[in-house]
């Protein structure tokens, strides 16, 4: 979620029409490297764009660039199958009437150099589905059907992965294995994808930039942290603002584990990994004390700074608070409550917050 070190970038100015629909993106720019997500309301074009970059649009016109390769030039376009990316749809598109094996041994052909079983095997091992391979696609879950997806892009070793929608089908735990999936896809594989998402969790969970779109427009590009230090950020939804977390976590005792930041630890619910880990917190579940209260049910106090305060709904108030390695809260308290502790900006607090709220 920190800086972006990259220097190669995706870059352009998109227009195309479809029906009633234009799109027109204006210049966009955004590092060519680990997730970006497109993000905004339904039929605001992110589908669209994503398919422009896929080469999908046969009249798109302006400009494209994805690192040092031209795939639009006015109305000029590389033709999709030469465009070196890999895309998963929402429904997986698979050939339903065969196999896994048979599915990825067909795209294992558009491999640059070609791919041996060996090589198949592997793939599908790297994405969970080893042990489906003689299986039809019609016999398999939506969640393994999406991951044979994943495992039929990554074979033709893309510059780029393209993801529409590719959670939107699945269950609670599906949709959870799969972000992982992707995540550690992107870590390991050092592959940088463009994910199609209207769901802030999942941003959350994965991205470390965001693109809004409005109303066929790129509205602009930001680090996903900066996206949450706004108080209207689109991303907020009708829980309020929400804090990501982002560090080491180690085990505790049965089912909890720790995150570590610069001097203090944040207690959350759940198995700890080696990776890093990204957790969630609601405004409305921080609250705030001059001093660490005694006899506190709490487990979790983060000394941090007030950075600001912005109206929230009526008779309360949001608190922008920075804690010691730079990370943002936010914390939702009455006016009332502000008023009674006197709160100034600038000032040392310490926020409580129940291990229990702590989302991953
Ligand atoms: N082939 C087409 N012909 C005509 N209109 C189209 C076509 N494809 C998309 N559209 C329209 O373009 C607009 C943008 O669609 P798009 O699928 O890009 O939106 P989106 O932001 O991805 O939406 P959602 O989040 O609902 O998937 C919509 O109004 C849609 O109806």
């Amino acid at each position: 979620m920190g800086a972006d070190e990259s220097t190669a970038v995706v870059s352009g100015n998109v227009q195309a029409r479809l029906g009633a629909f234009t799109l027109q993106t204006s210049d966009f720019s955004w590092p060519l490297s680990g997730i970006t997500a497109l993000f905004g309301r339904s039929g605001c074009g992110k589908s669209t764009l994503l398919r422009a970059v896929a080469g999908l649009i046969p009249r798109a016109h302006g400009t494209l660039r994805v690192g040092d390769t031209v795939w639009l030039d006015g109305t000029r376009q590389t033709p999709a199958p030469q465009r070196d990316v890999g895309y998963v749809f929402q429904d997986a598109a698979l050939f339903p009437h065969l196999t896994v094996r048979g599915n990825l041994t067909f795209a294992a052909r558009r491999a640059p150099g070609g791919m041996d079983a060996a090589q198949i095997e592997a793939q599908a091992k790297a994405v969970g589905v080893a042990h489906l391979l003689d299986r039809r696609i019609a016999a398999l879950s939506g969640g393994e059907k999406q991951r044979v997806a994943i495992a039929r892009a990554l074979l033709s070793r893309p510059r780029l992965l393209l993801l529409d929608e590719p959670l939107a089908a699945l269950d609670w735990r599906a949709k959870d294995e799969l972000l992982d999936l992707i995540g550690e896809l992107a870590h390991t594989q050092r592959l940088p994808m463009l994910l199609v998402s209207h769901a802030p969790e999942e941003i959350e969970r994965l991205a470390q930039r965001v693109v809004f779109m409005e109303a066929g427009r790129v509205l602009r590009v930001e680090p996903l942290a900066q996206a949450l230090m706004r108080a209207d950020s689109p991303l907020f939804d009708r829980l309020g603002p929400v804090a990501v977390l982002e560090g080491e976590a180690t085990p505790l005792a049965e089912g909890l584990a720790q995150l570590r930041i610069d001097g203090s630890q944040l207690t959350f619910p759940g198995k700890a990994t080696q990776h890093r880990v990204r957790l969630r917190v609601y405004a409305r579940d921080v609250a705030l004390a001059r001093t660490v209260p005694a006899d506190i049910s709490m487990l979790n106090h983060l000394p941090a700074r007030i950075c600001g305060f912005t109206p929230s709904r009526a008779g309360y108030v949001l608190v922008r608070l920075c804690l010691n390695d730079g990370q943002g809260l936010w914390s939702e308290i009455t006016d009332q409550a502000r008023a009674a502790l006197q709160l100034r900006e600038d000032e040392t607090v310490v926020a409580l917050i129940k291990a229990a709220s702590v989302e991953r």
